[in-house]
């Protein structure tokens, strides 16, 4: 075991095996006990990007609503998956392969260009120029922002597609894709994603594709491997606490710790993890 890894499996509540269809009965359970204990939530808002992790977590999602309104009459529960692009988005076609296997109760289509650019532009008159980097950023918190919208005007909790995979390295955008009400994916790696994708009988090309956060316009479809400078395989071999080479130990164990700020809650006086 490298040094961090037993601490980082038990954080993360990674388990080395799954039951690929426990994992996501218990997920679908999940959502739907957060759906019933709180009764005045209808809906689940989700962003659809064409993906793996929200292709699942839409699956789950839409399961979910169709059990409740089985179980608890016809039509009170619904699924709302949420198009966001900015501008024109390179792989359209594969949400549409998505929605197609998810079958949503209602889909929604928000452009978020317009008010990106606009916040980018009001800014960049008070401080100069922001580089693609940084309003990536501001596109995952754009999309976050409508979603919230959307689920304060529907009754609804945003449901985050958060995983292990993603938690160990912070490869999130701080208040963008990384809020959320609920995170159905909480525990798995990426590749327990893939084998529950493959259990549902998902268009492969959903999970065989490289994941990307598609944040940067001049870098289009970047693989997050590429950013991170590490495979998912390292990633998730690590998570079930396999060994893996140093360097690929180190490069997690480092994005880990500089990624801390994203995992807790904001620091305040009482707070002192940030010191060890
Ligand atoms: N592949 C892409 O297209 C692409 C594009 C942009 C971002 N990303 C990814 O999205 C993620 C988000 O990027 P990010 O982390 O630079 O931005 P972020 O906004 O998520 O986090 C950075 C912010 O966190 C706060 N912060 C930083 N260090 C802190 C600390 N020690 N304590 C408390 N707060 C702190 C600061 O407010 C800082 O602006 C990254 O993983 C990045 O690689 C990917
Ligand atoms: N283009 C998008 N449309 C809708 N929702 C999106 C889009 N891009 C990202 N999202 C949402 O954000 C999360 C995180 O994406 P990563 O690829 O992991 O960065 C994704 O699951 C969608 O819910
Ligand atoms: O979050 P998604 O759906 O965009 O999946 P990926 O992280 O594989 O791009
Ligand atoms: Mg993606």
């Amino acid at each position: 075991m490298h040094s961090l890894q037993k601490e980082i499996m038990e954080t993360l509540k990674v388990q080395p095996k799954i039951d690929p269809q426990e994992e996501f009965r218990r997920s679908v359970d999940f959502v739907k006990a957060y759906l019933t204990t709180h009764s005045f939530l209808k809906s689940v808002v989700l962003g659809i990007s064409g993906g793996q992790d929200s292709t699942l977590a839409g699956y789950i999602s839409q399961t979910a609503i169709n059990e409740l309104n089985e179980e608890h009459g016809e039509g009170k529960y619904e699924f709302i998956a949420v198009r966001l692009p900015y501008g024109e988005q390179a792989d359209e076609d594969d949400c549409l392969v998505a929605l197609d296997f998810i079958k949503p109760s209602r889909t929604i289509r928000v452009n978020i260009k317009a008010a990106v650019d606009a916040s980018e532009a009001a800014v960049e008159k008070e401080i100069g120029d922001i580089n693609e980097f940084v309003k990536g950023n501001t596109k995952a918190r754009e999309r976050m922002k409508v979603q919230y919208d959307i689920a304060a005007a529907c009754n609804g909790v945003v449901v985050g597609t958060d995983h292990a995979a993603e938690a160990v390295t912070g490869f999130f955008t701080k208040y963008g894709d990384g809020a959320a009400d609920i995170l159905p994916l909480y525990r798995l790696n990426k590749r327990q994603g893939k084998s529950i994708l493959k259990m549902l009988g998902s268009p492969e090309r959903l999970y065989q594709k490289a994941p990307t956060a598609d944040l940067e316009s001049d870098r289009p479809q970047l693989p997050d491997e590429e950013a991170l400078g590490v495979t998912y395989d390292a990633i998730d071999d690590y998570l079930e606490g396999k060994q893996v080479s140093d360097k690929d130990a180190e490069t997690i164990e480092q994005w880990f710790m500089k990624t801390r700020h994203k995992r807790e809650e904001p620091v305040t006086v009482f707070d002192d993890w940030w010191k060890r």
